[in-house]
């Protein structure tokens, strides 16, 4: 399988990837080609256009960037049908700076590789020319288009030994994973050595990265993934599989309890049984990236929404207190430093991408359709200038 997956790497690289420098160019019209929606609903709201409102620098640690390759991820469809609305137009009141604090027309995609075109006032580390990959604030237009805007804390150089496409499959879970089971989770390269880490969903794009992250830390790695996931979450280095189409995963599990980490990204009956699968009293934590926060907001509105979210936080972690062990949420944040390290992981051989399907640009509601089956082997990615 790890053949497999690098034979699918070299073809891509040999399809997808520019030997000639990047050209810079300063943009002459206002407008670009994008997808966006004007109203809420499923893929047939998506719309192709050339005419879309490019976006221009506002602050002055601001980069206009020429997109050249993005990825699709299940928060792309959700937004698409109107998750997290309540929650993003409490952020765009006033912080909007790219498209006049409006909901619609919407531009989705939350993360990219391209080139930077033009940079504000105050960017120190980035210069026109350079070959970046980031994701972004939540509350910017987002990156299944030709061009946006990123803060220079949101970005860094992409890694030299992959082509955009490569490249672009790896911000936004990489940054998620990042903040999870890091930040949130307390791993680091020098205290991961041995830890037992658990990673429910390991054949996706967040659990084909978190493997392979924690794999390069020395961590013991189990995961769960169904029968045909076996041999990719094998290759990418877990040291054991729990196959949920034919194993009992809870059983399974509290058989070979005594966990440091979960990461949760699944969510379902999982949290049921997770706090009880950590060692006790040895600072052990469930990190779920599954969260009621924007559904109960969208539900309820922005008060009773975060309160009745903070008493399901405040149950499961007073729960968790009583026999020393942590119940912890988790959340994108924009992380352009993580990304740095990431990228030196890369060029270093640790990690590679992990890529289900390429899509063109205009193929890009046939990408939608494939990320919400659920069942993706890794990321779904749109190559957007070479296409
Ligand atoms: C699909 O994938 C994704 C998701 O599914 C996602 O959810 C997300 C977010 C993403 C990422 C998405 C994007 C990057 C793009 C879209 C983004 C947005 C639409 C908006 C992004 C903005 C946010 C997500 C803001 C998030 C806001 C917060 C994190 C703050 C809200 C936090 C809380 C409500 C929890 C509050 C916690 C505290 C205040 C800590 C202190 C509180 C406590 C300890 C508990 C308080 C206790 C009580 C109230 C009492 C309750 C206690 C009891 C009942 C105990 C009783 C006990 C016994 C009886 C034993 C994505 O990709
Ligand atoms: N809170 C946050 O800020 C974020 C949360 N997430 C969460 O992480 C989830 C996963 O993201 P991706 O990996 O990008 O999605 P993905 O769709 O690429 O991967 C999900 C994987 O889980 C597998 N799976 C489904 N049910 C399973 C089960 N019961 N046990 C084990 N594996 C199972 C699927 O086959 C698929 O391979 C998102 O749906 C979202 O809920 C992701 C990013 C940010």
């Amino acid at each position: 399988m790890k053949t497999n997956v690098r034979l699918c790497h070299l073809l891509l690289r040999r399809r997808f990837c520019t030997k000639s420098a990047p050209k810079v160019k300063t943009r002459m019209g206002k407008q670009m080609g994008a997808w966006q929606i004007c109203q809420y609903g499923g893929n047939e709201e998506l719309t192709q256009t050339t005419a879309a409102r490019a976006p221009s620098i506002q602050k002055p640690t601001d980069l206009l960037i020429e997109i050249h390759a993005a990825s699709v991820n299940p928060i792309d469809t959700l937004m698409r049908g109107g998750y997290g609305k309540t929650m993003l137009n409490m952020l765009r009141q006033g912080l909007w700076n790219q498209a006049g604090g409006t909901e619609f027309p919407l531009i989705l995609g939350r993360d990219f590789s391209g080139v930077v075109m033009e940079t504000g006032k105050d960017v120190t580390r980035y210069k026109p020319g350079d070959e970046v990959w980031g994701a972004i604030a939540a509350q910017r237009q987002g990156t299944h288009a030709q061009y946006c805007i990123v803060g220079q804390s949101e970005i860094s150089h992409k890694p030299k030994s992959l082509s955009h496409v490569e490249a672009a499959s790896l911000p936004y879970v990489a940054v998620t994973t990042w903040t999870a089971l890091c930040q949130v989770g307390g791993l680091t390269q020098k205290n991961a050595q041995n830890q037992r880490v658990l990673i429910h969903g390991g054949s996706g794009g967040l659990g084909t990265f978190a493997i392979q992250l924690m794999k390069a830390w020395g961590a013991e790695v189990t995961t769960t993934c169904s029968t045909d996931a076996v041999g990719l979450v094998q290759s990418l280095g877990a040291d054991v599989v729990i196959d949920y189409k034919t194993q009992d995963v809870q059983s399974e599990l509290q058989r070979i309890s005594g966990f440091d980490v979960i990461l949760d990204p699944i969510g379902g009956k999982i949290p049921t049984f997770s706090t009880d699968l950590l060692k006790s009293w040895r600072n052990s934590k469930y990190v779920t990236l599954v969260t009621p926060v924007l559904s109960n907001t969208d539900k309820f509105g922005i008060p009773l929404g975060l309160f009745t979210s903070a008493t399901s936080f405040g149950t499961n972690i007073i729960k968790g207190i009583s026999n020393g062990r942590s119940y912890r949420w988790a959340l994108f944040i924009p992380n352009g430093n993580a990304l740095g390290q990431i990228a030196k992981l890369v060029d270093d051989g640790k990690i590679e991408p992990v890529i289900d399907k390429v899509f063109t640009f205009d193929q890009l509601p046939d990408a939608f359709q494939k990320v919400e089956g659920k069942h993706g082997r890794g990321k779904t990615v749109i190559s957007i200038k070479d296409s």
